[in-house]
């Protein structure tokens, strides 16, 4: 079994570890490399894995995840690049480009860049990912494999693409739980219980989701299909284009995808 280290415990390190886990992966062959002992100690607890704070074990591993903040990736990979042999690294930071990185791990250019989306920890999540010229066949395999754990994947055939993944299923699951959160407020306005909102709210993205994916038809053609003429859609349809809500999300999107870029410029200087 390939060993994982993933260096960062955080919200997407245990994502990740949650859909591997939830597809068999054994979880003694992962170590997590985390400052915060509360993390480690949850981490163990949580799904069995190694856990410690010492850097220098992810000599033993075969593939590395970076799973830090992009502002801490550099300081890391700086410290990283000596204890780098044949491993795999895998860098799931924001903006932060694969040739910056190879720079500050030293010229080392085993690496792939993933966009992963907390979706994962079901295995419901997707990942774009962006292979340096010189990762093998068999690498991007072992990247492939390890990412399918967590749900979809899709390979880029340019890294600049990632700022536009980034902005649409890296953050996209809080858009989404952004507009559930509103769906329930809105439930609960109108009187109805807590449990009530929620299975209303929930079920509706899910089926409307499901819909969307299985049919043949356009989402403006299934939406069309939901607004009766003179009917209660076509009410709150008015309300949200006056509101400009589908100009707000594509606005939204748009600062994501900036924010990428601007991330990988004002880091990659460094
Ligand atoms: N959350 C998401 O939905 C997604 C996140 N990402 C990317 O994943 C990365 C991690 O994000 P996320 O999990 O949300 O962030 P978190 O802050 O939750 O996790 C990062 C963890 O790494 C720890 N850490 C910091 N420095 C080191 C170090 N030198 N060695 C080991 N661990 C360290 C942090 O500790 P401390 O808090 O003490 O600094 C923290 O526990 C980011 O680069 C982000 O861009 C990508 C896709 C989606
Ligand atoms: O918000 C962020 O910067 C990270 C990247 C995508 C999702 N979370």
């Amino acid at each position: 079994m390939t060993k994982i280290s993933f260096i960062g415990g955080g919200n997407m390190a245990r994502a990740l570890i949650g859909g591997l886990q939830s597809n068999g992966y054994a979880m003694d062959a992962i170590s997590v490399i985390e400052p915060d002992a509360d993390k480690r100690q949850q981490l163990h607890a949580e799904y069995g894995v190694h856990v410690t704070e010492q850097l220098p074990s992810v000599s033993s591993a075969d593939v590395i995840v970076l799973a830090v903040k992009p502002q801490q990736l550099r300081d890391l990979a700086i410290f990283l690049g000596s204890l780098l042999h044949e491993q795999l690294v895998i860098s799931i930071a924001a903006g932060i480009r694969s040739q910056d990185l190879a720079r500050w791990l030293g010229g080392y250019q085993a690496i792939v860049r993933v966009m992963p989306n907390t979706p994962a920890q079901i295995q419901a999540g997707i990942s774009a990912l962006y292979a340096l010229p010189a990762v093998s066949a068999a690498q991007k395999e072992i990247a492939d494999t390890i990412m399918q754990a967590a749900g979809k994947t899709v390979w880029l055939d340019a890294e600049q693409k990632m700022d536009a993944v980034t902005a649409i299923s890296g953050s996209g699951p809080a858009y989404v739980f952004y507009f559930i959160e509103a769906m329930q407020q809105a439930a609960l306005e109108l009187g109805l219980s807590a449990e009530d909102a929620r299975l209303l709210s929930l079920q509706t993205f899910a089926g409307a989701t499901a819909l969307a994916a299985q049919s043949s038809e356009t989402p403006a053609t299934l939406r069309a299909q939901v607004t009766s003429k003179g009917g209660t859609t076509e009410r709150a349809l008015l309300s949200m284009d006056t509101a400009g809500v589908k100009n707000a999300i594509i606005h939204a999107a748009h600062a994501a995808a900036a924010r990428s870029a601007e991330l990988g410029d004002q880091l990659g200087k460094e």
